[in-house]
């Protein structure tokens, strides 16, 4: 078959088979076409969205004291925000949480899931096996996925300021030290909109706060600027995602009348806030360059060591969105590598 330009994308009306099959596991592209499918109901041009068609659409799962391949999971209620905590445990015990849960440094990750700012939670399925493979990878790891509140109902700050909320309780929790008198090795990471916020609570850790980050660790973060990039214009609608599907998202998030040089979506753009002199942590860039906002992800790791910060970044010039959702290819597979070394060369 040969296609016609411009190329229609995977979820439209013509599916494109033949270009995302190349590059794509048929499961992953059969997942993801499914979300887009469903997501493509939920918004609505005026910019509400469709919560209750959202929720029952999504496949949730409950937390799970007996241990899956040595974990444990269970969901605490911290002033309103939902956690779900996952342990490696042979038990099924919850341990004592006035105690520290190993006496050696270990990592405890705070997990944000993507979605847009509007989609998923931390019980939704995807989320859930994603925080388990990496307390499976990193096996005496703590992932902390918190709940935080979605637009377009609760706009910029509110899952900022649900990250906050979570890193202080984290940063206060006995459990998470490995000794009274140490302090804990608090990661930030997240995909998509969990990766912005993960930089944003990190960047309120550095400012406000005495609280220090042992590193933060960023899959495909969604950040974006009013100018279009190479990437945007070249890579619309090509692997499951549109300019206009990101527009909207950005709209439904940022504050009503503010344009994407809102330094919530461009860190480094004409608003930013400087980040040279901030104790800001060593971080973990993980881009997928079929993503068609990688320009932005790029020119966020460039901006991050113009201002004299630690970054590793991990380019995957053919993974596309979502390549880590399901364990089914290579970049997976070497990004997982990639985050157990952070972890472990971090944690001290
Ligand atoms: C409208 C959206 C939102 C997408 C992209 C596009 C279609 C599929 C969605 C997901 C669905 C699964 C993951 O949450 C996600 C992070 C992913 O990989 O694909 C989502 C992504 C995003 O939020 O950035």
């Amino acid at each position: 078959m040969v296609l016609a330009s411009p190329v229609p994308m995977a979820g439209s009306e013509d599916i494109n088979s033949n270009e995302s099959k190349m590059v794509v596991p048929l499961t992953t592209w059969i997942l993801i076409s499914n979300f887009k499918l469903a997501y493509n109901l939920l918004r609505r041009p005026d910019g509400t969205f469709d919560r209750h068609l959202a929720e029952f659409l999504d496949r949730k799962v409950p937390p799970n004291s007996t241990p899956i391949n040595g974990i444990i999971s269970f969901d605490l209620l911290v002033s309103s925000l939902l956690l779900r905590i996952y342990l490696p445990s042979t038990t099924a015990a919850i341990p004592d949480l006035h105690r520290p849960l190993h006496p050696h440094p270990f990592p405890v990750i705070l997990f944000f899931h993507g979605g847009s700012f509007a989609h998923s939670s931390s019980n939704s399925a995807i989320y859930d096996s994603l925080c388990r493979r990496f307390v499976r990878h990193s096996p005496s790891a703590v992932v902390i996925s918190v709940n935080y509140r979605r637009s377009p109902e609760h706009r910029y700050p509110t899952a900022y300021d649900d990250g906050w909320t979570a890193l202080q309780w984290a940063h206060n929790q006995p459990f998470l030290r490995c000794s009274p008198d140490s302090t804990p090795n608090l990661f930030l990471s997240g995909d998509s909109s969990g990766g912005n916020i993960a930089h944003h609570v990190a960047l309120r850790a550095a400012t406000t706060s005495q609280i220090r980050i042992s590193g933060n660790i960023l899959l495909n973060p969604m950040f974006g600027g009013q100018c279009r990039t190479p990437s945007e214009l070249n890579l619309d609608g090509k692997f499951f995602v549109t300019l206009k599907d990101r527009d909207w998202y950005w709209k439904a998030f940022l504050p009503a009348g503010a344009d994407r040089d809102h330094p919530a979506c461009n860190p480094f753009g004409p608003n930013a806030v400087p980040l040279s002199g901030l104790p800001f942590p060593k971080s973990l860039v993980v881009v997928a360059g079929l993503d068609l906002t990688h320009d932005w992800q790029l020119g966020y790791v460039h901006g991050l060591r113009d201002a004299g910060h630690d970054v590793k970044l991990v380019f995957r010039a053919t993974a596309t969105i979502g390549f880590y959702l399901l364990p089914n290819n290579d970049h997976c597979h070497l990004v997982m590598d990639e985050i157990t070394n952070f972890l472990s060369s971090n944690c001290h």
